[in-house]
């Protein structure tokens, strides 16, 4: 699945309205195979809502996704099959330990019982979560709670793997953690995609964005073709989105300590 031109993910006409709210406004997107590719976009651009559509949680108003060549609304079970989620506000079984969680979520795979131990001991290893395996999820910090939430994802190695804001909560040392896993997942031909709204992570983990803006794709394409001219990734990221709102700050003028 690595060739160049193979589309992991084909996004066409994709729409999705709450009332009056257009939280995504007619996406089409073609996701190359292979690539480490970050979806990114400011606080209610549309991230979770597309992400949630191209996953199959969440209902298009309109428009098509096909995952690895397989509909996702036509044919559910193809797909997620071939795919690993971990969605924002991951709800996982809390009273299971870390390990009988993988174990459950292995079984529901289809894997046998040999292969989710074996698999289940070298994510828990890798991921510095062996010490802890014995433990209630529900006694699991935000950063554990995201790496078991990974581990359950890539358990049955899936061909494209979704992360909302895998790293929001995340100390540096679990974040190192999760990156090396998610290099050498990619680095086998697989598809990372992830959302996020911090450009120096986009930036050092990414080849390829998608910037969202207001329900709309901005820009897609390679991370240099996406920076552009521009020094950094958030520099034109200000400038695709519009940095208005920054010259708002001298409305604040009684702020700043001291007088009240
Ligand atoms: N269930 C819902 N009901 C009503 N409005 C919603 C719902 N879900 C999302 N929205 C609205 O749709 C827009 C897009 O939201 P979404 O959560 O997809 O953005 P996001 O890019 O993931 O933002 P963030 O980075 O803040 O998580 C926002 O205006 C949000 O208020």
């Amino acid at each position: 699945m690595t060739g160049s031109g193979v589309v992991a993910v084909r996004v066409r006409g994709l729409w999705k309205r709450f009332g009056e709210q257009v939280a995504v406004g007619g996406i089409d997107l073609d996701l190359p195979a292979g690539r480490f590719i970050g979806l990114v976009g400011p606080n209610g651009a549309g991230k979770t809502t597309t992400l949630s559509m191209v996953t199959g949680l969440l209902r298009p108003d309109q428009g098509t996704v096909e995952v690895a060549g397989h509909d996702v609304w036509r044919d559910p079970v193809e797909v997620k099959a071939r795919i690993g989620v971990l969605p924002e506000g991951l709800r996982l079984f809390e009273r299971l330990s870390g390990r009988e969680l993988l174990a459950y979520t292995g079984r529901l795979r289809g894997l046998p019982g040999a292969e989710v131990d074996k698999r289940a001991a070298q994510l828990l290893d890798v991921l510095d979560l062996a010490g802890a395996q014995h433990k209630l999820v529900v006694d699991y910090s935000t950063g554990m709670r995201k790496k078991i939430g990974l581990a359950a994802a890539l358990l049955h190695n899936p061909e494209v793997l979704f992360l909302d804001e895998p790293f929001e909560g995340v100390d540096p040392v679990s974040a190192q953690t999760i990156r090396g896993v998610l290099e050498r997942y990619t680095a086998s031909g697989a598809t990372v995609v992830f959302s996020s709204h911090v450009m120096e992570l986009v930036e050092s983990l990414c080849d390829w964005v998608a910037v969202l803006a207001a329900g709309r794709i901005r820009a897609t394409g390679t991370l240099a073709e996406v920076r552009g001219d521009a020094a950094t990734l958030q520099q034109s990221f200000l400038e695709l989105v519009g940095a208005g709102g920054r010259e708002a700050a001298h409305d604040l003028d009684w702020l700043g300590g001291g007088a009240r």
